[in-house]
């Protein structure tokens, strides 16, 4: 089942990651010899690293020891089922207790299996195998649920979910969080002129041209519905967001698919509004949505074919 599953994934960046979390040396170097040669193994003996490790290198699986100086091994899972980066990493216990309340323990601190200490190579490595094959599954099919039918970008639902943590990220470093909101000019007049069924080509050309200005990793462009779309910038100041906008604005237009019907030009174009602020403590991210609302209206106001943007001052 694993090898079959793997052999369906899209092609990954790089080899499956576990992440292996003991206090004892000389158990986290069993492991590690078990698995050296199929994944790649993070290591910690340091029970309060194991969510950050979680946070940055985002491994496949966590393989936890219960009993840890510091925060035990239920401390761990809990915090890492609390946050939405972490949450869907499966983790395993490894432990040498393994009574029937220690068993109900586990599992409502959000443990997906058991295995007891000493552990058996070919165990371990069966039961961790199931595990990864189930969570390329669910990857799999979340990424399915997260895509738009129509144009292939990502679709709404990414977009809130990977909104809400940027936003979360950029309040907690105080770092700019940046939005844009797009819109197609005069599309009624689009579809009216030439169909529909143009009508969806052209939404998904647009999504194309516009998903490839996008250039950092954090970055994400999203149909937000009918014939509109944002894109996030994390950590990107208002002159990088303004940059991207006209970028984008720029490469819609050259592109020259006729729109012969738009009283803004006679190629489709797009109106953007563009809007950067760092989050603080009693922000919400509808401040955000509103605020590029609001300057979409202005660019159509204005003529559309434009960009309008604007700084948000923190509260106090
Ligand atoms: N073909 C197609 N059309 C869509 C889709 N979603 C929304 N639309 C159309 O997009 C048009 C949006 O029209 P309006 O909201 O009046 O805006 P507009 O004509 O683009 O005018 P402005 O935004 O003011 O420039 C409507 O005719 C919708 O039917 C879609 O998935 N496919």
């Amino acid at each position: 089942m694993f090898d079959t599953l793997l052999a369906g994934q899209p092609k990954r960046q790089a080899p499956l990651r576990i992440l292996v979390a003991d206090d004892q040396p000389l158990n986290i170097r069993i492991l590690h010899e078990v698995f050296r040669n199929e994944f790649e193994v993070l290591m910690t003996t340091d029970s309060k690293q194991v969510v950050t490790i979680c946070r940055e290198q985002n491994p496949d699986l966590v393989l936890l020891d219960v009993v840890m100086p510091g925060l035990n091994g239920h401390q761990v899972c809990r915090q890492l089922r609390a946050l939405p980066e972490t949450r869907d990493i499966p983790v395993i216990f490894v432990t040498a207790k393994n009574t029937p309340e220690d068993e109900v323990l586990g599992l409502e601190s959000g443990a997906v299996d058991f295995i007891t200490k000493p552990i058996n190579p070919a165990t371990v490595m069966a039961r961790v195998k199931t595990h990864l094959a189930l969570k390329l599954q669910n990857d799999l099919l979340r990424s399915i649920a997260l895509v738009d039918g129509l144009t292939g970008v990502a679709n709404r639902r990414r977009f809130d979910e990977q909104f809400l943590t940027a936003w979360r990220r950029c309040q907690r470093e105080q770092l700019e969080l940046s939005l844009l909101l797009i819109d197609l000019d005069h599309f009624k007049l689009y579809n009216d002129h030439y169909g529909h069924p143009a009508g969806d080509r052209c939404l998904t050309r647009v999504a194309g041209i516009l998903n490839e200005t996008i250039r950092r990793p954090d970055d994400l462009l999203a149909r937000y519905g009918g014939e509109e779309f944002i894109c996030l910038l994390p950590n990107t100041a208002f002159e990088g967001a303004q940059g991207r906008a006209w970028a984008m604005l720029h490469a819609v237009q050259d592109q020259g698919l006729e729109h012969a019907h738009s009283p803004a030009s006679a190629v489709v174009t797009i109106s953007i509004g563009a809007v950067t602020m760092i989050p603080q403590a009693g922000d919400s991210p509808e401040t955000l949505l509103n605020a590029a609302d609001k300057q979409l209206y202005d660019a159509k106001q204005s003529g559309r074919n434009q960009v309008r943007g604007i700084e948000l001052p923190s509260l106090p």
